[in-house]
């Protein structure tokens, strides 16, 4: 499988919006079989590298191929399903009607009534899109990327908007449409999201790939705990091995971790004196700073 050739490739790219560099020297291939998670922070670049690779936006300077041709090449694109992060739907058309048409662009579109099952859209079909809830026209959107019978789809945070149990129905439709061949890429804010969903992640900050790894990897990167104790001397804990960072404020002392068990242990046999002790997994936001000041460290 070493040379199967990749379904889309970035090679050296920077997308700039005037004085803004969206994507910074991007190079990735997404190779066929995954679900790959496009994680990073607010503006970090997430929906820019989609819309280079569906063809609605070019680089600046590097190249995009998909399928091995120009992402605005129709042919290249008779393959490839989108849901960006806003779909305008037409009020007046039903759901049964809207999904035919759709289908009626490609040359071997899937199964309508496989489709509608999967996204939990049978209720639905007689149903005039403008009638529908947020979360339902959600769940149409995402099904209408598969109804071409991509090889390539693109998902830019699917499930926002959705509710607990509508989420998990849409990770389920996902995963069944991977199974089917469907290679898959997905932005999201929610770590849990890409935890459910994902198998390589990439993650982005300011315009470049701060990751690049299999699921395990970057949870092992940005899967920091964050510890909260009063009363403890800082010079103690800066000297603790895997300490990532640590904050000290009116409140106390925050402390970024690998392992917060570990922590803990080398904590009490140090016998230094603290109080209030809590660990809590640290949020994207946080451990996205942490691996942007890593990356920043690294570059000066
Ligand atoms: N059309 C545009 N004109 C000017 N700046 C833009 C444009 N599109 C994106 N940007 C800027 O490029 C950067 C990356 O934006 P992008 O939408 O790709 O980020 P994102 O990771 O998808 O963010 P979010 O998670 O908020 O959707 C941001 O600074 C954004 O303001």
């Amino acid at each position: 499988m070493a040379d199967t050739p990749p379904l889309a490739r970035l090679t050296d790219v920077t997308r700039r919006f005037g004085e803004v560099t969206a994507l910074d020297h991007v190079s990735l291939d997404i190779a066929p079989g995954s679900i790959v998670g496009l994680l990073g922070p607010n503006g970090a670049g997430k929906s820019t590298l989609l819309s280079l690779l569906d063809g609605t936006r070019r680089p600046t300077t590097g190249t995009v191929e998909l399928f091995g041709r120009a992402p605005g090449d129709p042919r290249a694109r008779q393959r490839l399903g989108c849901t960006p992060q806003e779909t305008g739907l037409p009020d007046t058309l039903r759901v049964g009607e809207v999904l035919d048409f759709v289908a009626a662009h490609f040359d071997d579109a899937a199964d309508r009534t496989t489709i509608a099952a999967e996204f939990g859209l049978d209720p639905l079909l007689r149903m005039q899109t403008g009638a529908l809830s947020g979360g339902q026209k959600r769940r149409l959107a995402v099904a209408l990327a598969f109804i071409g019978n991509p090889r390539l789809v693109l998902l830019d945070e699917p499930t926002t908007g959705l509710d607990v149990e509508a989420r998990h129905t849409l990770w389920d439709a996902l995963r069944r449409q991977h199974e089917r061949g469907a290679t898959i890429v997905v932005t999201s804010h929610y770590l849990e999201e890409i935890e459910a969903l994902a198998e390589r992640v990439i993650v982005i900050g300011r315009g470049r790939v701060l990751a690049d790894d299999d699921l395990a990897g970057v949870l092992g990167r940005v899967g920091l705990r964050c510890v909260t104790l009063d009363g403890v001397d800082a010079a103690v804990v800066e000297r603790m091995d895997g300490v990532v960072r640590i904050d000290v404020d009116g409140r106390g002392l925050t402390a970024w971790v690998r392992d917060s068990d570990a922590f803990v242990r080398s904590l009490v046999a140090s016998a230094a004196p603290f109080d209030g002790l809590a660990v809590r997994r640290a949020s994207l936001e946080e451990a996205f700073t942490t691996l942007t000041a890593d990356d920043e460290r690294m570059s000066a």
